[in-house]
C-alpha cells in the first residue's frame, strides 16, 4: 500500500505537542521530477486493506503470494503488472517490484563507458541478484524490506533507499527475473511477455528519448552490442522456466485468467485463517476463561491503585464528567502511565559534574533509539503523554479495524517511525505500543506481529493502554507473546458484544441493515457512554483520526490513480 512506503531517508514523523500535528502519512518530497517517475514504475502499491497473516500462535500462516515476470527489454512486462493489479479489483495490498532497483553500483569509469553507449546493463551479472532474492525473500516472509533506487538518469544507484512493507501480492518484473534459480524458488507464478522484436525495439526508442534523456544513436548503439545479443542468450531460453507465456499486445485475456488464478490462491489462504483464529478468538470469548486470572497470572504491570489513581478513574468513568474535564483527567493518566512504563528501559550508569563541581554517578536511558507507535484510533491521548515525558520522541501509527462481515482485523494504515523501518536498527530500540484499551485484543495481536516483522524483539515492545477486559483476548495475547510488556491502569471483568443504536445521520460505512454497528464493550469502563457510542473517545480523540483516515484513503487514491493511468 502507499501507506507502506516510505524512503528511509524520510524525515521522522512530526513530533508536535498535539494530534494536530500528528505524523503525517503523506509521502516526503522526492528529489527531482524523474526519479519520482521512475520510483512510481518501480512500485506501484494499491490496497484495501490487509486481513492477518498470523495464527492463534502470532506466527505467519501464509506468505506473501509473489508473480515474477520476465520479458525482453520494452516486451511490456511492467504493462502486464499493471494491468494484473487492475484486472484484480478490489484485493489486498500489492507491491509491484522491479529488478532494474538491483543495478549494481558502477564504478566512475562504469558510468562514463554507461553514458557512451559502452556498458553491459543486459549481462546477468550487471544485477545484484543476491540483495533482490533477499528483498524478495523479506517480503514473502511478510517481513518488511529497504529496496535499492537506481537513477537511469545517472546511470547510478542512489545513496536513498525505499522502504516497502506488508503486501498481501507481490509482482516483480525484469529482463532476468527468471533467469536466476534463486528467484525463480521464490515464485509461485511465473511467467514470461512473448513480444515481436521491432516492437520491442520500436518501444524502446520511444521510452528511452521520453523517460531516460537518451538519443536515438546511441540506443540503437546499445541496443545490437549488448540488448539483442543478451535477449539471444540469457532472455529469450529463460522462457522455459514460465508458467505461462503472454503476449507482448492483446493480451487481455491472457491477464484475466492469471488473475483469476491469483485471487483463488487468496481466497483459499484467507479461508485458512478464518477457520483456524477468528473463530475460536469469537468462541473463547463467548465462553470465557474457567475462571478469572488474576493480574499476576496475566502477566500485567497494573499501577499502583492508589485512592487518587482511583480517583482518576472515576472521573473517566462518571457518565456525567464534562468533555473538559474527561480530557484532562486522560491527559494526566497518559502521563502517569507512561511514567511507569519509563521503569521497563534499560538504564546505565551516569558520571555527571554538578554545578558545585561535585562528580556524581547518575542514571541514563541505555539504548539506541527509543519510539512510540500509536494504534489508531484511539491511542492519541496516550501519544500526548509519551511526547511529554520523551522529548522530541519519533511517533508512527497504525490503523488497524474490524471487518464487519468477518470480524478479522484489517491492517488498513502503517506509518512507522524511521528507526524501525531498517531491521538493524529495529533490533535495538524499544517501543511504546500504545492503545486506549484492549478489548478482544485483535488490534493489539496485529499491532505486536507488524513491530516483529520489523525486528524487534519482544523484550521490546511496552504496550501501554489505559484499560484492559479480563474477560477478553488479554490471556491470549500473554500467552502468544509472553515477553511483552503490558502496562495499565484498571483491568476491568466484564466485556461482551453490543449492538449500537445510529441516529441515522452518524451512521458509519460500516452500518448494517438488520441491526447496526457491532462493538465489544468493556465493563464498567471508560469514557462516556452516549447510547453505546464512546461520546468523548469520538468528539476529541477520533477526529484527528478521521483526519489520517481521510488522508490515508487520498494518499491511496492517488497511487490507484497512478496505477490506472
Ligand atoms: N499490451 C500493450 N498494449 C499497448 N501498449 C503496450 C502494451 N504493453 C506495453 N505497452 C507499451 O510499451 C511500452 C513499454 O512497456 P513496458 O511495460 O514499460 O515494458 P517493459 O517493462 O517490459 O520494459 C510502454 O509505453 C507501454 O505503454
Ligand atoms: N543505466 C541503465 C540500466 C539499464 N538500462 C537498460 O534497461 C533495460 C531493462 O529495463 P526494462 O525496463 O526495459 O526492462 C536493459 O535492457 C538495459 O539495457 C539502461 O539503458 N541504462
Amino acid at each position: 500500500m502507499s501507506l507502506f512506503t516510505n524512503s528511509a531517508k524520510d524525515s521522522p514523523p512530526s513530533l508536535g505537542p498535539s494530534p494536530a500535528v500528528s505524523p503525517s502519512p503523506s509521502p516526503s518530497p522526492r528529489p527531482n521530477a524523474l526519479l519520482t517517475t521512475k520510483t512510481l514504475k518501480n512500485t506501484i502499491l494499491k490496497s484495501h486493506g490487509r486481513p492477518p497473516w498470523y495464527g492463534e500462535d502470532g506466527q505467519p500462516i501464509s506468505q506473501a503470494f509473489v508473480v515474477g515476470i520476465a520479458g525482453g527489454s520494452s516486451s511490456g512486462k511492467t504493462h502486464v503488472a499493471r494491468q494484473i493489479v487492475r484486472s484484480l479489483g478490489s484485493i489486498p495490498t500489492v507491491i509491484i517490484m522491479s529488478q532494474d532497483s538491483f543495478y549494481k553500483p558502477h564504478t566512475p569509469e562504469e558510468i562514463k563507458l554507461a553514458f557512451a553507449s559502452r556498458f553491459d546493463f543486459d549481462h546477468p551479472d550487471s544485477i545484484d541478484m543476491d540483495l533482490f532474492a533477499s528483498c524478495l525473500a523479506d517480503l514473502k516472509n511478510l517481513r518488511q524490506t529497504n529496496i535499492p533506487v537506481y537513477s537511469f538518469e545517472s546511470h547510478q544507484r542512489l545513496e536513498e533507499t525505499k522502504y516497502l512493507y506488508g503486501a498481501t501480492i507481490i509482482i516483480t518484473e525484469g529482463i532476468m527475473a527468471l533467469h536466476d534459480p534463486k528467484l525463480r524458488e521464490l515464485y509461485d507464478l511465473k511467467i514470461f511477455v512473448q513480444c515481436d522484436s521491432d516492437f520491442m525495439l520500436a518501444r524502446r526508442i520511444t521510452r528511452d528519448i521520453k523517460e531516460r534523456g537518451r538519443s536515438v544513436e546511441g540506443i540503437l548503439e546499445q541496443y545490437l552490442r549488448y540488448v539483442k545479443p543478451s535477449y539471444d542468450n540469457f532472455v529469450g531460453p529463460s522462457s522455459r522456466y514460465a508458467d505461462i507465456i503472454v503476449p507482448g499486445k492483446d493480451n487481455s485475456v491472457a491477464i484475466e485468467l492469471i488473475s483469476t488464478h491469483i485471487r483463488r490462491q487468496l481466497e483459499k489462504r484467507s479461508r485458512h485463517f478464518r477457520r483456524k483464529m477468528t473463530v475460536s478468538l469469537q468462541r473463547s470469548l463467548s465462553r470465557g476463561p474457567p475462571r478469572p486470572l488474576t493480574n499476576e497470572e496475566l502477566g500485567l504491570t497494573v499501577l499502583d491503585q492508589s485512592p487518587q489513581l482511583k480517583g482518576i478513574y472515576t472521573v473517566l468513568r462518571d457518565v456525567t464528567t464534562t468533555r473538559q474535564d474527561f480530557i484532562f483527567f486522560v491527559d494526566r493518566l497518559a502521563t502517569v502511565l507512561v511514567e511507569k512504563a519509563m521503569e521497563m528501559l534499560p538504564y546505565r550508569d551516569k558520571t555527571i559534574e554538578t554545578p558545585v563541581g561535585v562528580k556524581t554517578i547518575g542514571k541514563t536511558i541505555d539504548t539506541e533509539s527509543v519510539c512510540g507507535v500509536t494504534i489508531l484510533r484511539s491511542g492519541g491521548p496516550l501519544e500526548r503523554g509519551l511526547q511529554r515525558v520523551i522529548n522530541d520522541v519519533p511517533i508512527g501509527s497504525l490503523l488497524v479495524q474490524s471487518d464487519s462481515k468477518t470480524g478479522e482485523p484489517i491492517l488498513l494504515h502503517v506509518m512507522l517511525p524511521v528507526c524501525i523501518r531498517d531491521r538493524r536498527r529495529a533490533e535495538n530500540a524499544w517501543v511504546f505500543l500504545l492503545d486506549a484499551q484492549i478489548g478482544t485484543g485483535a488490534s493489539a495481536f496485529m499491532a505486536i506481529r507488524i513491530l516483529l516483522d520489523h525486528g524487534v524483539p519482544p523484550s521490546h515492545i511496552i504496550f501501554i493502554t489505559f484499560l484492559i477486559a479480563r474477560s477478553g483476548g488479554i490471556a491470549h495475547l500473554r500467552r502468544t507473546f509472553p515477553e511483552v510488556t503490558i502496562v495499565t491502569g484498571a483491568v476491568d471483568d466484564g466485556l461482551h458484544e453490543a449492538w449500537v443504536e445510529e441516529k441515522e445521520e452518524e451512521r458509519g460505512p460500516d452500518w448494517e441493515d438488520e441491526g447496526g454497528r457491532k462493538v465489544w464493550v468493556v465493563e464498567p469502563g471508560m469514557g462516556q457512554i452516549d447510547k453505546g457510542i464512546h461520546k468523548h473517545l469520538l468528539t476529541s480523540w477520533v477526529f484527528w483520526d478521521l483526519v489520517m483516515i481521510i488522508t490515508s484513503s487520498l494518499v491511496l487514491r492517488a497511487h490507484a490513480t497512478i496505477e490506472t493511468a
